[in-house]
């Protein structure tokens, strides 16, 4: 049995990112996967998403500033554009069990099933299956195991016609000429875009009254969002749903619950996802799951077995992959140094990328107020900002919520142009004990997006002496060490 300080299973954004933070600390570890590195997030998700998405900014781009200086028609090739993809993320893919080598991180390939709390065995995958099972032992273990598309009865999944979102990023066939989306969450808004820019027929079908009905992201940013896709024509029903399919030779007859029918070439499936544990043998370790399958942490992300971790999708909390570097830097560190870190996904941001990129973080103002803070929204638009002016694109907004007694920030939300970059700004804000002096006291360049944050905050700042930084009061966003947050507190 070969002997590691860290087992970690699953080699998604958690699983990778906490071999590397506990290769950095100088633990010995193991990192299992049984299928491609890099997890949902590199092969089926995040990366090939993102690729995809640009080339569909872009040809919006182009069509918005025809005949501003720019002439001619673009239009996306889908067969080339998934081929594109499948080479970023193959380039990504193919540099990562070396990149992680070459750290000491021991790579190991094959199925992970648990034999005893602390010991793990390794089953060949089908493609090495002569070779041995390896056990596997370390007084420390993480468990990063993902999560799978949920199945949806009246729309069974064939790979081919029906599609989850594995299968669609799988696609090698010619563009569908039109697509139901089932299910009106981040994946769908995200890839229904997609293939609107590329010029297919697509509807979204979604049962809650509003789109994006779980996302981490305030209803007003959802609005924006919603406008634009009336604005360019893509169409979305709310308060529906798919009541049977019938596929037949060349697409899908499709009944819909509020009595009303269509046929569509192809439909994508993607109402939510669920734990991935089958196989994993928990009850050999006695790890204990809830009723819904997911693994069952403390705040420092350890199960109800000392030693053992579990981190990302796999358990309660945001399915993102924002989330899941989160908790890999914490669970790592904790298992390794002792339990200290806690985690706080109000921290953590969540951006949607589609007609709009949409990124929040913190608190809203409801939140906000519901936890006892005062809050006041500065808000602005780009409808002002020379750069947004530049780039012929105002649509969006900046909005910083804070605590109007102490100027404390609590969250923010930003929509328009790399609103997913500029959220980073607005982390690291809330995170400061500066609060709004956070923006006021910057140097910013210009013309940038960046600067429309002094300009939302500027009338709140004026309400506030320098002196009132005094009066800061830490909140939800106390340290993630427990310890400095008690003496703070
Ligand atoms: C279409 C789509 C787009 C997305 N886009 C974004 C985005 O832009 N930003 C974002 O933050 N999030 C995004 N997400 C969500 C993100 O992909 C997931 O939240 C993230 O991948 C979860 O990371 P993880 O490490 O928990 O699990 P995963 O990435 O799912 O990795 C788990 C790994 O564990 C392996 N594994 C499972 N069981 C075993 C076993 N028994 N033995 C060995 N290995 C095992 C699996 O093969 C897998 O490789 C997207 C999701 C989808 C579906
Ligand atoms: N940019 C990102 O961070 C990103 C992108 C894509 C996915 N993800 C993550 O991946 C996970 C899976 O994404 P998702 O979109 O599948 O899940 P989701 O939970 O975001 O959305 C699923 C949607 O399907 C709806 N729904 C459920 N059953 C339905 C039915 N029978 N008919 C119609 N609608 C139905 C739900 O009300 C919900 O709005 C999410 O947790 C999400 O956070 C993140």
């Amino acid at each position: 049995m070969d002997k590691f300080d860290l087992i970690i299973i699953g080699s998604g954004p958690g699983g990778y990112k906490a071999a590397l933070t506990a290769a950095r600390l100088g633990a010995k570890v193991a990192l299992i996967e049984k299928a491609l590195p890099g997890g949902n997030c590199l092969n089926l998700g995040c990366i090939p998403k993102k690729t995809l998405l640009h080339l569909a900014s872009i040809i919006e781009d182009v069509q918005h500033l025809n005949g501003r200086g720019l002439v001619g028609e673009i239009r996306g090739d889908f067969r080339a554009a998934m081929r594109h993809k499948d080479d970023v993320v193959a380039g990504i893919r193919n540099n990562f069990p070396v990149w992680l080598r070459r750290l000491g991180v021991a790579v190991i390939t094959g199925r992970a099933r648990f034999i005893g709390p602390y010991e793990i065995a390794v089953d060949p995958t089908s493609e090495h299956e002569q070779e041995p099972v390896r056990t596997l032992s370390a007084p420390r273990i993480i468990i990063a195991t993902g999560s799978e598309p949920k199945p949806l009865a009246q729309c069974p999944t064939d790979g081919h016609f029906i599609l989850n979102t594995r299968d669609f990023m799988s696609m090698t066939e010619d563009q569908p000429r039109s697509m139901l989306f089932v299910g009106g969450g981040m994946a769908n808004v995200e890839l229904a875009y997609l293939m609107h820019q590329f010029g297919t027929d697509v509807l979204i079908v979604e049962r809650e009254p509003s789109l994006l009905p779980n996302a981490r992201i305030p209803e007003h940013a959802i609005n924006t969002l919603v406008r634009k896709f009336n604005r360019i024509g893509l169409e979305f029903r709310t308060e529906t749903s798919v009541a049977a399919c019938h596929v037949e030779e060349a697409g899908v007859a499709v009944s819909f619950d509020d009595g009303s029918e269509g046929r569509f070439d192809k439909i994508l499936v993607a109402v939510g996802r669920r734990p991935l544990t089958a196989g994993l043998d928990l009850d050999k370790a006695g790890v204990k799951v809830n009723e819904e399958g997911f693994i069952i942490t403390s705040s420092y992300l350890e199960t109800n077995v000392p030693g053992i971790y579990a981190i990302g999708d796999v358990k309660p909390g945001p399915m993102t992959a924002n989330a899941a570097l989160h908790d890999a830097k914490i669970a790592a560190t904790n298992a390794l140094t002792g339990n200290e870190l806690t985690f706080n996904y109000f921290m953590v941001p969540t951006v949607l990328h589609s007609a709009m990129e949409i990124a929040a973080v913190g608190l809203t103002e409801e939140q906000a107020e519901a936890a006892g803070f005062e809050p006041e929204a500065a808000r602005t638009s780009f409808g002002g900002s020379g750069k947004a002016r530049a780039y012929h694109d105002t649509e969006g907004f900046i909005e910083v919520v804070h605590d109007a007694e102490t100027g404390q920030l609590l969250g923010g939300c930003i929509v328009g142009p790399e609103a997913g970059e500029q959220i980073q700004m607005m982390t690291a804000a809330c995170q400061s004990e500066q609060g709004l002096w956070f923006f006021k006291e910057l140097s910013y360049s210009h013309p940038s997006w960046a600067e429309e944050f002094e300009t939302a905050i500027e009338p709140c700042t004026s309400a506030f002496s320098r002196s009132a930084k005094e009066v800061f009061r830490p909140g939800i966003f106390r340290p993630l060490r427990t310890k400095k947050a008690v003496r703070n507190s």
